[in-house]
């Protein structure tokens, strides 16, 4: 199955047809099965999510909140509070503007506790202990890690998740989230899904709008020898539906063809 994608001149635009999209999953998923299992990523998506889910007054009433079950698709190890924690931002973007009168969604995030030492300081880096942390995420994942949504963005050198080109997690097959030390983005410890979990989803669906991102749509749209992260999930091959949202800045001049939502 090809990815398609989905351009719209405006954000505002972009934002409504991203909120659709997941109204039409869940309302697909919540017809055999009791809940919604969507997976959220961090960066411009936020913005994105605020939008869609809380300001859109056509898509925020028909969120079935009490429903969904909401997971990050990678997650930097730092404090649920800190300002670079991906949680942290869909709390501030989305539940903290969620009215009171509304049964708040079950959000699974990594396990704060393990973050901190003895002293309650958070401790510097270690191998173990970020291991431990993703293995604990892993834990609470969906059974057989089958997600029914999960949105994406794509950073401007074509990562995903905390997957990055070129490192040696695009190649892991045994677990469905691992750590990583070394992101080449700040910050460097992080928890990220695996291929594995991208894989066994129903939809998938990235949102990336701007000029700036428009070098890196051109070379994982026309560059059929492209290994980027971004262009891998394109190309899978399980059946999982590959949608891209985006803004017209963003494929300005790429040869690729778009429709509106
Ligand atoms: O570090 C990250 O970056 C990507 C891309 O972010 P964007 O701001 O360029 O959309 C994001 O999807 C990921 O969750 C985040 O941890």
């Amino acid at each position: 199955m090809s990815a398609k994608v989905y351009s719209h001149a405006k954000h505002d635009d972009v934002a409504n047809a991203v909120g659709k999209h997941i109204l039409k999953i869940q309302d697909e998923s919540l017809k055999s099965s009791s809940t919604f299992k969507i997976a959220l990523s961090g960066g411009s998506l936020g913005k994105v999510l605020k939008q869609c889910l809380i300001d859109n007054s056509t898509i925020a009433p028909n969120v079935q909140w009490d429903k969904w079950e909401v997971y990050f698709s990678d997650e930097r190890l730092v404090p649920l509070d800190h300002p670079d924690s991906n949680y942290g931002l869909f709390n501030e973007m989305v539940l903290s503007n969620l009215p009171a009168s509304t049964t708040k969604p079950k959000v699974k995030t990594i396990d704060e506790s393990l973050l901190t030492g003895k002293d309650g300081q958070v401790e510097s880096s270690s191998l173990l202990k970020d291991q431990e942390i993703a293995k604990s995420y892993e834990a609470s994942l969906p059974e057989n890690a089958k997600f029914d949504l999960i949105l994406l963005g794509c950073g401007p050198d074509g990562h995903t998740c905390s997957l990055f080109p070129e490192h040696k997690l695009l190649q892991e097959r045994n677990e469905f989230i691992s750590s990583i030390n070394d992101s080449p983005k700040p910050p460097p410890r992080r928890i990220t899904f695996t291929f594995p979990v991208l894989e066994r989803a129903t939809s998938i669906a990235f949102v990336a709008e701007g000029a700036g991102k428009a070098p890196i749509l051109e070379e994982i749209f026309t560059n059929k020898s492209s290994k980027l992260p971004s262009k891998l999930v394109n190309d899978l091959d399980t059946g999982v539906e590959v949608l891209w949202f985006v803004d017209d800045s963003a494929i300005e001049g790429i040869n690729v063809i778009s429709s509106k939502y």
